[in-house]
């Protein structure tokens, strides 16, 4: 029997977790948490388009085999704990697919296991919102991934590709898996923040106007300091990035701005920060996202989880 463990039963991990409960109904899940989080959805379960999934909850010191496959889906800053929280699940021939966003996750990942295989791994256009009523999408979107350093698969790439087959999760090998995590910063930078940044849906980038202005500037940053970095991200990118916004849910909202009308810690450091720091490095100007860090970083005092 295929075991997954799941650490992050949020908007994206929850998403997945059904559709591969859906798809492969003979899949063992097990959702990895500790208390009180794991009474809460002990009690409570998770409920996914309308439909309630009860996942068998374990706690990190739970004896348990090793995992076929581990999707690790919280939010950047929990990342570091969630690691911790993981380590009984990992064996040699297990396979961790972080979709987080951000370009560090994996990195982080296979330098605490690395007897697992860590491919890097983003996922795309899907539009998973979380609320008081569970979580909902319209698309799944698909899961890119391939190994840090191009050229033949790995086994560890092709097993999860063997398992997102399995699971009828779309997905697709990239052939220069660090650019695609570059292109995947790329769109975040601009929608996630300057969504997060005016709390509104995906429908207000889908045309022309300042919104959609604002969150092109603050990409223009990215492709600069990726392209200083070598990687080859350009204003088609940007062009290719506006297409896949306009395939999503006029009046979903992306991670970050759910975040946002929360009053939840954001992930800027992952986002501007990480622009902001990059063209330091490069002697690269990058205004638009230094505002935007320092903007959140005030947001997060005022909600208090600075
Ligand atoms: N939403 C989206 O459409 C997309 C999101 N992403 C990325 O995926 C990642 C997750 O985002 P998203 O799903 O939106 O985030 P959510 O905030 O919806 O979900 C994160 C989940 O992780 C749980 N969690 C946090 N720490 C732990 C822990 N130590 N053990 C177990 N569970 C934990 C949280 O539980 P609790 O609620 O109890 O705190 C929460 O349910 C982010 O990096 C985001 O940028 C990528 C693509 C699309
Ligand atoms: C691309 C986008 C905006 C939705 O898939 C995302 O990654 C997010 O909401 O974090």
């Amino acid at each position: 029997m295929t075991t997954v463990s799941i650490i992050g039963l949020g908007a994206i991990g929850a998403a997945h977790a059904a559709r591969i409960a859906e798809a492969a109904p003979l899949t063992q899940i097990r959702v990895i948490a500790t208390e009180p989080r794991a009474e809460r959805l002990r009690a409570e379960g998770v409920t996914v388009n309308g439909i309630r999934y009860d996942f068998p909850v374990v706690e990190p010191a739970e004896p348990v085999e090793p995992a076929d496959l581990i999707i690790v889906a919280v939010k950047h800053h929990d990342l570091a704990e969630a690691i911790g929280q993981l380590a009984g699940h990992v064996g040699p021939q297990t396979v961790i697919c972080s979709l987080l966003n951000g370009i560090t996750s994996e990195e982080e990942l296979s330098a605490a296991y690395p007897q697992a295989s860590v491919p890097l791994a983003v996922s795309v256009g899907i539009d998973a919102v979380r609320d008081a009523d569970g979580v909902r999408f319209t698309t799944v979107g698909r899961i890119e991934f391939g190994d840090a350093v191009p050229g033949e698969p790995s086994e560890g790439v092709r097993r999860l590709d063997e398992l997102l087959t399995t699971f009828e999760i779309p997905h697709r090998i990239s052939s220069d898996a660090p650019r695609t995590l570059w292109w995947k910063l790329l769109l975040n930078v601009g929608a996630n923040q300057v969504s997060a940044l005016l709390e509104a849906p995906y429908g207000l980038f889908q045309s022309d106007g300042p919104a959609r202005d604002l969150m092109v500037s603050a990409q223009r940053e990215v492709v600069a300091v990726a392209r200083a970095r070598g990687v080859n991200l350009s204003e088609d990118d940007i062009d290719q990035m506006i297409g896949i916004i306009g395939t999503l849910g006029p009046s979903n909202y992306t991670s970050m701005a759910q975040d946002a009308l929360a009053h939840r810690r954001t992930e800027v450091d992952q986002f501007a920060g990480t622009v902001v720091a990059l063209g330091e490095q490069y002697g690269i100007d990058t205004p638009v996202n230094r505002v935007l860090l320092q903007a959140f970083e005030a947001k997060h005092q005022l909600w208090g989880v600075a």
